[in-house]
Order: structure tokens, then C-alpha cells, then sequence
């Protein structure tokens, strides 16, 4: 658990960070938004002490992170954020083995990890660990600088628009593997992102900054049906509110029993991405697919349609 207690941070006469209070509950994923300079940043590093607060007090699982010495917080929290930051001079094992080198691992553990999170993330360890970093593509070094963010087994993660430079495509393939790298270690998570698309899709709470103030903090759903300010609303965009609450839950959720013709789509897409695919084959219902291929039902455009509505 991260508890953020009356944090408060200026530079100067300037507050960036104004009064701000929110708890994260462990093993779930918090997203930060808002405007350009409202913040964002400078709030997660905060966490991690990349910044000190000018007042208040942040705790990790109960332990204020000013006992906690440099070594273990870099252990306990994994950073990660835009263009990587990776070594360029260091291999991609020898990136992903940083933090486990420093805090003395023997060569068999950094080995066996490194292994461990290219195979999740889906690199061949012998083509890719001895690889340098301008060797990949954007989307391959956006999954190593995750990975190497991942390596100590960190209870906490911090990003900062870890996927801002991908195309859409393989920024849609980061977040799932994020989500499935999420449930696969417990991690509790806090990223920032511009995307609100993305935002409502990955968070189990969305924090809202404006001018250094967090002005929400609630579950996307909530978040839609009762926006605290205009500018939360602005923000969320009126006219995208139904697709915004489809894009919470996956197909797998929406799912109903019987059979539908057509190709099937993956029970892990949002419900956005199956209205979609649903509108653009012109059917009524699409069947929806598990992982290993067996058909767990259908979705529907009339079942959609409900979720999309308002919630009362
Ligand atoms: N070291 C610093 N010295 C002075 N001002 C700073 C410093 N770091 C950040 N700021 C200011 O603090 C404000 C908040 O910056 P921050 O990077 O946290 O915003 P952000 O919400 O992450 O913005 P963006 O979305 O553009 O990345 C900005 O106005 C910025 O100029």
C-alpha cells in the first residue's frame, strides 16, 4: 500500500504539488492524469524520493520512505518511464540485471530473472539478452525498460508514460502485457499518462491533477457518472462517456451464453474494442474466444448497448 499524506512541494514561490492526499491499495493499478505541468511527475517521484516533498509524508506498506534506505527503495520500487531510459552501452541482460547487480544477487539468480522476464515479455533470451539497446525496436526497448523496472521484484511500480512513444498498436499489446504482468506478480502499480483511452482501461482508480491539486480520485466508473469538476468532465469528454465505460471491462466480461457466426475475437479485448469489431463486420453478435482457443459464448450489439448506459 502507498499512502500519500498532505504532500506538498514547491520550487520557489511555485507549488507543483499542492495538499495532496491519496492511499493505493496494494495489487491494484492507479492512473494518473491531467494536464501538461499539473504535476504528474513530479508527484510519483516523490515516491520513490527522485524528489523530496517541501512537507507531508509518503508510506510504503506502512514504512515512511525517508527510513527507508536508498538500496531498499530502489528494490522495493521499480521505475519506469518514456524513451526507457536504458543504458545504451549495456546489453539488454546486462540493463535488466541492474538493480539485482547492485543489490548484490549471484550470478545464477540476475541469470535466472533475466530469463524469467524476457520469456514474459516475450523476447528470445538468446537472441535478445546480448543485444544492445539501438538494436531494438521502440516497442522491444519499451519492454526491456519495463522489465528492468521489474527485475528486483519490486511490490511497487512507478511510470511515467511508460507508453507514450509506441503506435497504437503495439501501445494496445504493452498495456495488455502490462495488465498481465500486473496479475502474474501482485504488483501495485501508479502511471502516468496523457491517454484517457488508456487511463480508463488500465486503472482501478484514476487520479485526477489540475494545477498541482489532485481534484478526483475514484474508480473510472464513478469517475463517469459523477465527474467532481468541469474540468473532469472536460477531461473525460462527454460525448466519449459510453465508450469510456465499455473500455473498463473486457469481452470476457460481457459475455453471453450461445453461439454466433464469424470470426471469433479474443475474450481479452475491452468492450469497446468488441462494439467495434461487432459495428465494423455489421453482425448482431460475435463469438468470443478464450486464450486457448475454446469459444466461451458470444457478445452482443443489444448486450453492449446496456453496458454502455448510464449506471444507476
Ligand atoms: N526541478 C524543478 N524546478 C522548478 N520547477 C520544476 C521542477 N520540476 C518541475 N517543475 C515544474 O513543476 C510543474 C509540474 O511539473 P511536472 O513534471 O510534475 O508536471 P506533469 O504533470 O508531469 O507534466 P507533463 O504532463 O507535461 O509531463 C511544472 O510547471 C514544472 O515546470
Amino acid at each position: 500500500m502507498i499512502e500519500i499524506e498532505h504532500v506538498t512541494k514547491r520550487y520557489g514561490n511555485t507549488t507543483v504539488v499542492d495538499d495532496v492526499s491519496l492511499t493505493v491499495e496494494p495489487h491494484t493499478i492507479t492512473v494518473i492524469v491531467g494536464t501538461s505541468g499539473s504535476g504528474k511527475t513530479t508527484l510519483i517521484r516523490m515516491v520513490n524520493r527522485l524528489v523530496e516533498p517541501t512537507s507531508g509524508t509518503i508510506r510504503i506498506d506502512g514504512q515512511d520512505n525517508r527510513a527507508v534506505p536508498d538500496f531498499e527503495l530502489r528494490r522495493r520500487i521499480g521505475y519506469a518511464i518514456q524513451g526507457h531510459g536504458l543504458f545504451p552501452h549495456r546489453t539488454v541482460a546486462q540493463n535488466i540485471a541492474t538493480v539485482p547487480t547492485l543489490l548484490g544477487w549471484d550470478r545464477k539468480r540476475i541469470d535466472a530473472k533475466v530469463e524469467e522476464l524476457l520469456t514474459l515479455f516475450q523476447l528470445d533470451s538468446a537472441a535478445f539478452g546480448p543485444r544492445y539497446p539501438h538494436e531494438l525496436s521502440g516497442g522491444q526497448q519499451q519492454r526491456v525498460g519495463v522489465a528492468r523496472a521489474l527485475a528486483a521484484e519490486p511490490n511497487v511500480l512507478l511510470m511515467d508514460e511508460p507508453f507514450g512513444a509506441l503506435d497504437p498498436i503495439i501501445r494496445s499489446k504493452a498495456q495488455d502485457d502490462l495488465v498481465a504482468i500486473q496479475r502474474h506478480f501482485g504488483t501495485t502499480i501508479i502511471l502516468v499518462t496523457h491517454d484517457m483511452e488508456e487511463a480508463f482501461h488500465l486503472a482501478d482508480r484514476i487520479a485526477v491533477m489540475d494545477k498541482g491539486e489532485v481534484v478526483q480520485y475514484a474508480t473510472p466508473a464513478e469517475m463517469l457518472v459523477k465527474p467532481a469538476t468541469p474540468f473532469v468532465e472536460t477531461l473525460i469528454g462527454t460525448s466519449e462517456r459510453p465508450f469510456r465505460l465499455l473500455a473498463i471491462d473486457t469481452a470476457a466480461d460481457a459475455v453471453e451464453p450461445g453461439s454466433a457466426e464469424g470470426a471469433p475475437i479474443p475474450a481479452t479485448l475491452s468492450q469497446r474494442e468488441a462494439l467495434s469489431e461487432l459495428l465494423w463486420s455489421g453482425r448482431s453478435a460475435l463469438p468470443v474466444a478464450a486464450p486457448d482457443g475454446a469459444i466461451l459464448g458470444k457478445v452482443s450489439l443489444e448486450g453492449l448497448a446496456k453496458r454502455a448506459a448510464r449506471p444507476r
